[in-house]
């Protein structure tokens, strides 16, 4: 039948496949199935090799048990759709409905298991642990293929463990996905300017150290805004606030004004009194950045922020954009994201669009995907690879 990339002859062999199917959900609705159908051309070419193919994925941060909200039976569906065939759905990760799944696979069938986080030793921080959960999953497989770009950069059992457990090989996403951002790395035209957003709020400010040195312009949206106007001495009410980074963002400010590096920070900011939900109807203000009532909170980059980072964007011939400037999913606080798309798609250069809810967002705002350079399923594990970091998905697979 088939071989692939690397692992010799696949027919009739139980491959694992990690994937990123963490899509945004509303309910069990799927509202953009973007990084399902990257996942699709990799366990689409392994089954018409005849392997038999077994999916792995998180869906959330569920807390290491199961959890019917976070379950991927949803995401098992559309996959089914995508690829125009059945997909069986384990329901646990590694238990007896898992080993009966894929024991019940014939050459060309495909499974997907349970998610991989309802196991507390998929994200342990202890190595037997994590190892002792990976010889669970390894069991279910002959063979490990490491598809998921966008947690390339957790040392998670599913990405890393495993992968010292059964022969692998890198999937074609991880490796079309590292082509790309390669070309950001070595010698990117400049200007080059960074836009940092959304709500992993210590994961991308942890990022900001190594950018400094690279990158001619930081142009900060999002959850992060909030660290930085409180360590500059602002209000910033209920809005979303990393107390303990506080210094951080002081010595960020100092580092960029000494190397001359542009951080731009919003100079208005949209709020609320309340995080949007379905009970009421959004009561948007748009107030100075540096005037956040005691009992408000920030959504979204105000409109004067818009026009100046989209003038920031005007003349750079390099971006990359990870994180909403504000949370677009509702649209009293979309018009930030919005702005900055839209001055992304006038960039005469390479432009990459990088992280889950970015490039949902891209989506679901009505960009065309192809006003874009790139969009990539993965926000951290981008920023990680930009900073130059090790990614543990990635080096566990130069190992033997
Ligand atoms: N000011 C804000 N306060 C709280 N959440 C925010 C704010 N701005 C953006 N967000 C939320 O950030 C989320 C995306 O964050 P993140 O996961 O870090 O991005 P990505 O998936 O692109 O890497 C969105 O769901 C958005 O609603
Ligand atoms: O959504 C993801 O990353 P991203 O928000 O950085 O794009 C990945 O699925 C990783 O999820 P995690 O950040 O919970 O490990």
């Amino acid at each position: 039948m088939g071989e692939y990339a690397g692992l010799g002859e696949v027919s009739g062999k139980r491959v694992l496949v990690r994937s990123d199917l963490n899509v945004p959900l509303d309910g069990a609705t799927i509202t953009d199935d973007g990084r399902i159908r990257a996942s699709v051309p990799t366990i689409k070419a392994l089954a018409d090799a005849g392997a038999r193919v077994v999916v792995t994925a998180h869906l959330g941060r569920p807390k290491g048990e199961p959890d019917p909200a976070y379950s991927l039976a949803p995401v098992a569906a559309r996959l089914g759709d995508l690829l125009g065939q059945d997909v069986a759905f384990a329901a646990d990760t590694v238990g007896e409905s898992a080993q009966q799944t894929v024991a019940g696979l014939q050459d060309g069938q495909v499974a997907v298991l349970e998610n991989v986080r309802f196991n507390a030793g998929e994200t342990s921080k202890d190595d037997a642990e994590r190892g002792a959960f990976a010889d669970q999953l390894a069991a279910l497989a002959d063979a490990f293929v490491s598809d998921g770009f966008g947690v390339v950069h957790r040392k998670q059992a599913s990405v890393y463990d495993v992968a010292q457990r059964l022969p692998h090989a890198m999937g074609g996403l991880v490796a079309a996905e590292v082509d790309v951002l390669r070309r950001l790395t070595v010698d990117p035209e400049r200007p080059y300017v960074v836009v940092l957003g959304g709500s992993k709020v210590s994961d991308k400010l942890g990022v900001i150290d190594n950018l400094l040195g690279k990158a001619d312009k930081l142009v900060i949206g999002g959850g992060m805004v909030f660290t930085f106007l409180a360590a500059q001495g602002h209000e910033v009410g209920k809005s979303l606030l990393e107390a303990d980074q506080l210094d951080r963002c002081r010595d960020y400010l100092r580092r960029a004004h000494d190397a001359g590096v542009d951080l731009l920070l919003p100079s208005d900011v949209v709020v609320d009194t309340a995080f949007p939900s379905g009970d009421r109807e959004p009561a948007p203000a748009v107030v100075p950045s540096s005037e956040i009532p005691a009992d408000a909170l920030g959504l979204d980059i105000g409109p004067d922020t818009a026009v100046a980072y989209a003038h920031a964007l005007a003349d750079a011939k390099t971006v990359f954009w990870n994180g909403p400037m504000g949370v677009f999913e509702v649209p009293a606080f979309a018009a930030g994201t919005k702005a900055v798309a839209a001055a992304l798609t006038k960039v005469n250069g390479l432009t990459v669009v990088g992280g889950g809810d970015s490039a949902a967002a891209v989506r679901t705002l009505g960009f065309d995907e192809a006003a874009f350079g790139h969009i990539s399923t993965g926000g951290g594990a981008s920023l990680e690879y930009l900073e130059g970091k090790e990614l543990p998905g990635i080096t566990v697979l130069e190992e033997d």
